[in-house]
């Protein structure tokens, strides 16, 4: 320690000491020295516990920086798909007409023209047919994607009825409505070849109009049921409420189907909900309104009057139909469905009796006078209330008094409505 360098001497000046003109007398101990030393050896380990654990936790902060990081970088490069893909412009839908070649097709867009388009290499040869819906590219108009077939949607929109046990000595008093749908729709689909040896086409459709509840679905399903043909019902308001937008390709699918399961015949039910008077300021709900009317005027010139698919449509409202549904070669027979006289009165009643156990004195010319106004549909009700009372009051058999009861409650509505509108003016007007 005596060959302390000057330098050194004014560095282990003890503290307190004016280092720079501190000089080393040589009268402090060696002693002093070394517990500087290991004090400053202390502070200078401490020092360095302090600094590493610093070093860990900046360590696991830069740990958790790099994954969050990663996760940003994940989230913006979903972020750029999405992008791209609300970018992407979209296709366009079509119908495939005819194929040209092996490498082209003609297609009818779904806003009217046709094109003859190429075809992407992706797409395999067997689904592309005539008929098919197709996705075409906006720009190139290529054929990308075929959409498949689906039945799905139009299962719910129509039915598919077994009309088994209907048969015409089930209707009541519509004798030349029956002769009517018999010649131009069961002659037609049973011997076709009557109609050749004349020469004439026979009505490719047959419109049923009346008041609600006069037989006419009734008609519709005892023709299917005499042809053994599939009876496909359709209800216009649901085509256009349930499936908006997609009125136009259901009716196409329904036609489809009626081919597919021919000999059919489609019951068109409200067919005024579709067809009616096209009026100048269209909205929205109006032009879907014509775009299914426009598919189903389309289908109905498109099929054969010979082929096995027979229409039959039904409306209460035949003043407000669109003239272009009632032009030759469309709907070419129009048959009114008369509210039932006296007589058709007595005769559905009967009708509707038939299985029933009722008493041998049933004056069912009085029950048919009294029940003036009513429709088939009320009489079926009417019988079925007065095997309803019976049963109440444990009867072996309905009798007259059911019957004048039963009457008497199916009629009461009608009875009200009558007098609400004949009231009503007077009311309003004092
Ligand atoms: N002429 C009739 N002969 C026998 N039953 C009838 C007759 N008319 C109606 N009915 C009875 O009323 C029920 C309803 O009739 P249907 O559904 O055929 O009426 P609709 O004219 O098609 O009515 P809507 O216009 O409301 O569709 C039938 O199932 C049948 O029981």
């Amino acid at each position: 320690m005596n060959e302390t360098s000057e330098t050194d001497t004014k560095r282990f000046a003890p503290a307190g000491a004016d280092r720079n003109n501190y000089e080393y007398s040589g009268s402090e101990t060696d002693e002093d020295f070394s517990k500087y030393l290991l004090d400053r050896m202390k502070q200078l380990e401490s020092r360095n516990t302090l600094l590493k654990e610093q070093c860990d936790q900046m360590e696991s902060e830069k740990r958790y920086v790099e994954s969050q990081k990663l996760r940003f970088e994940r989230e913006v490069r979903r972020m750029q798909a999405e992008i791209d893909r609300l970018k992407t412009a979209p296709l366009v839908v079509a119908t495939v007409i005819d194929l040209i070649g092996t490498d082209k097709v003609l297609v009818k867009s779904s806003t009217g023209p046709q094109f003859l388009v190429g075809i992407s290499q992706f797409i395999d040869d067997e689904s592309l047919m005539p008929g098919a819906t197709v996705a075409l590219n906006q720009q190139t108009l290529a054929v990308v994607d075929v959409i498949p077939f689906t039945e799905e949607p139009m299962v719910n929109a129509m039915e598919v009825v077994d009309p088994q046990d209907v048969d015409y000595d089930q209707i009541g008093g519509l004798d030349e409505q029956v002769q009517e749908i018999v010649e131009s729709v069961e002659l037609p689909l049973t011997k076709p070849e009557a109609f050749a040896r004349i020469g004439i086409s026979p009505p490719k459709g047959v419109l049923l109009y009346g008041e609600p509840g006069t037989g006419k679905t009734l008609l519709a399903k005892a023709v299917a049921n005499r042809t053994e043909a599939t009876f496909i019902r359709v209800v216009g308001s649901e085509l256009i409420q349930k499936y908006i937008g997609d009125g136009a390709k259901l009716v196409r699918e329904i036609f489809a189907m009626a081919r597919k399961k021919a000999p059919s015949i489609i019951f068109i039910d409200e067919l005024d909900a579709i067809a009616s008077r096209r009026l100048n300021d269209t909205n929205g709900a109006d032009r879907e309104v014509q775009r299914t009317l426009m598919q189903l005027l389309a289908e109905m010139d498109g099929f054969d009057n010979r082929g096995e698919v027979r229409i039959i449509a039904a409306t209460n409202r035949l003043d407000v139909l669109d003239p272009a549904i009632l032009r030759p070669g469309r709907f070419d027979r129009i048959v009114y469905v008369p509210m039932p006289d006296a007589n058709a009165r007595e005769m559905i009643l009967r009708i509707h009796t038939r299985n029933m156990k009722i008493a041998k004195d049933i004056d069912f010319k009085k029950l048919a006078s009294l029940a003036e106004g009513v429709s088939g549909a009320d009489l079926s009700a009417i019988a079925m209330e007065a095997g309803m009372l019976a049963v109440r009051e444990d009867k072996q058999q309905v009798e007259m008094e059911h019957f004048l009861g039963s009457v008497k409650k199916v009629m009461s509505p009608i009875k009200y409505s009558v007098q609400v509108t004949t009231d009503q003016p007077q009311t309003m007007f004092g």
